[in-house]
């Protein structure tokens, strides 16, 4: 069940216990600190058995959180690096060496600190996102203007967003004109105009005029509230790359504890042996990775692609091949009339009647064109009788007791009516009609391409990713599409399934696929990539079985979230080729007696917190409303206009 935007707008409900609200220090972990620094400077410089008495308190405060967790790890037999680094502190303080202890304690305690504020910092930088919806807005009801609650508001009702106010809900426009921020659903950055008949969008900032707004949806339904919703499921989500990093966490602990017997048994040096139980950490894997995909969802979301959970990230950063629909993926999906074309003895107005009398109660952006362009000019329409759909061929009606044909050529040539052959050089797609088996004509149909679509294509290439356009279209409309827009390989005439056999057949080939579309129809081929990508302005089915959402429709955006992917997994093997590295270099001066246990503690601590921070460079700037910035965007807009 989706829960209500407002309801979750509280953070206390978003952490679990162990990490700290808001970023903010814990005077717990702060006091333990404190203790284990002062125990460590008692020792050194008023050396003696108080001091050795008051470590030993010292370090049972400190150390009792790292102690506890070890005992837990160790009950429920996980290796784990707060094992290796108690058993460090146990031994160093058993041969009575209470300075080291206390101070490796200390560099795993501020260590575990600054983990949880970097980490902390990640979630906050997200639930920003949901604090950001206000919890009160004003509605219209019975003619009066109410503050309510945003969780109680239902679809139907008006709301009114004054100038400078958050929009509450996705809806439409009914009376004011304005200018909305929506960058932090689109990514756009650029304020949109709104009047009557504008879309608006939960999470959007009212700039200039009063809006009156119709509510289409509310809460977790909106653009806005899917794009919390797959932010916060990336929080739980664990990514393949998750596992991988926890295992190889453990065994890092499993060899740094042999490489520490192997030591004791050459060297006999306990101190040595110490420093090798002590040096290797993996708290940069284990840690740095949640971090990184947290990362890059949250930057990904910024720009208004939604990806639904961390392997999905994984997945997209490893795509080779991306394949694309036509109709309303590469093209706006608004198709319009441009010609009619009668066959003789038929007229314009005739074809055009018996096409958009069979079309009304289609949904197909073809059959809306016609639809279309049959009200405007005032055609003769007709309710059919019965109506049925061929997936990829087009409609067959019962209108005014004549079975009606509109769709390709196969559709009429199927149901055997003569259609003369397809004449080259059409300016769009074209739609064939025919009427108790008789060809009345063609009506020619263009889409406009995306405007970002050709620097899309050019910049996938650009990556090395493959492009592929796959359409029900003729195959001289999609090699021009194609063409135009510097895509090499095209599959035309293609009915979903064999879209879908297309998709298996290069996933089965090893190749990563990622399937682009918007249509009901392309639901299947998407659910079949490696990675299914739905448009935002797309079919709710197809946005519901695809893996990316872009919300914005903006095909540039896919290019940059597969940017984003591939730098979060360069940044996810950054670090494990680091921690490899230093653990190993480490180990090995340790074993030698090249590292005393506090320098290894150092390297352990530092190396770590370096890698940390290489994932939170992923991390989007947390970015609160900043009235400044919004006010100099209200005054440049409207010279525009
Ligand atoms: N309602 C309809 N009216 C007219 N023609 C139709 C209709 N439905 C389908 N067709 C015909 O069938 C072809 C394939 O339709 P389909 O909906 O499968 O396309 P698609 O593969 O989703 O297209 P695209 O790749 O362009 O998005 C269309 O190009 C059109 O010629
Ligand atoms: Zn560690």
């Amino acid at each position: 069940m989706p829960r209500d935007l407002a309801e979750t707008a509280c953070p206390k409900h978003q952490h679990d216990a162990g990490v700290h609200e808001h970023g903010s220090f814990e005077p717990m972990a702060v006091a333990r600190i404190v203790a284990a620094a002062a125990g460590a400077g008692v020792v050194w410089f008023w050396p003696g058995r108080t001091a050795d008495a008051l470590a030993v308190a010292a370090l049972l405060f400190a150390g009792w959180p790292i102690l506890r967790e070890a005992v837990s790890n160790l009950l429920a037999r996980r290796m784990t690096m707060e094992l290796s680094m108690a058993i460090a502190v146990v031994a160093a303080a058993a041969i009575g060496e209470f300075f080291t202890a206390l101070v490796v304690a200390l560099f795993v305690l501020a260590a575990e600190e600054l983990e949880h504020l970097t980490v902390a910092r990640g979630r906050v930088a997200i639930h920003d996102l949901v604090a950001f919806i206000p919890p009160q807005a004003t509605v219209r009801r019975e003619g009066e203007l109410i503050q309510v609650a945003v969780a109680e508001i239902r679809p139907g009702e008006c709301v009114v967003v004054a100038p400078g106010g958050k929009i509450p809900v996705d809806g439409v426009v009914v009376a004011g004109h304005s200018y909305a921020d929506q960058s932090r659903i689109t990514g756009e950055s650029m304020p949109a105009e709104k009047s009557a008949g504008s879309s608006v969008f939960a999470g959007s900032i009212n700039q200039m005029g009063m809006l009156e707004i119709q509510v289409e949806r509310v809460g977790r339904d909106t653009s806005y509230g899917r794009i919390i919703e797959a932010v916060e499921a990336a929080e739980q989500s664990r990514a393949p790359v998750q596992r991988l990093a926890d295992q190889l966490a453990g065994y890092l602990v499993y060899f740094a504890l042999a490489a520490a017997a192997l030591t004791w048994l050459i060297t006999r040096d306990l101190r040595d042996t110490i420093s090798v139980v002590i040096v290797a950490g993996a708290c940069g894997i284990a840690a740095g990775t949640p971090l990184a995909i947290l990362g890059g969802i949250g930057r990904a979301a910024k720009l208004g692609s939604i990806i639904k959970g961390g392997v999905h990230l994984e997945t997209l950063g490893r795509v080779d091949t991306v394949i694309l629909d036509k109709t309303g993926t590469l093209t706006l999906g608004r198709p319009v009339v441009q010609e009619l074309r009668p066959a003789a003895g038929v007229s314009a107005g005739e074809l055009l009647a018996a096409a958009g009398s069979a079309e009304i109660h289609s949904e197909h952006p073809l059959a809306r064109a016609v639809v279309e362009e049959a009200r405007r000019t005032k055609a003769a329409l007709a309710e059919p009788a019965s109506f049925s759909y061929t997936v990829g061929r087009g409609v067959t009606a019962l209108v005014d007791g004549a079975t009606v044909l509109v769709g390709n050529r196969k559709l009429l040539a199927d149901a055997g009516v003569d259609v003369p052959a397809r004449e080259t050089g059409l300016p769009g797609s074209d739609i064939v009609v025919a009427r108790e088996g008789r060809f009345l004509g063609e009506i020619i149909v263009a889409d406009v391409v995306r405007p970002e679509a050709r620097g899309a294509m050019a910049a996938l290439q650009a990556m090395g990713v493959r492009t592929l356009l796959l359409t029900g279209d003729t195959a001289e409309v999609a090699g021009r599409v194609a063409a135009d827009l510097g895509i090499a390989e095209v599959g035309a005439d293609m009915l979903p399934e064999d879209k879908l056999a297309r998709v298996e057949a290069l996933v089965a080939s090893g190749h990563r696929v990622a399937m682009v579309g918007d249509g009901v129809n392309d639901a299947p081929a998407l659910t079949a990539a490696s990675l299914g990508v739905a448009m935002g302005s797309g079919a709710d089915v197809t946005k519901e079985s695809a893996d990316v959402v872009l919300i914005g429709n903006d095909l540039g955006k896919l290019v940059e979230t597969i940017r984003i992917a591939r730098r979060t997994r360069a940044i996810i093997w950054q670090n494990f080729a680091g921690t490899l590295a230093v653990d190993a270099v480490g180990i090995v001066l340790a074993a030698v007696g090249l590292l005393n246990p506090m320098l290894a503690a150092f390297i352990h601590v530092g190396s770590e917190i370096a890698f940390l921070l290489n994932s939170a460079r992923l991390l989007p700037a947390a970015e609160r409303f900043r009235p400044e910035r919004n006010a100099s965007i209200q005054r440049a807009t409207p010279k525009e206009a």
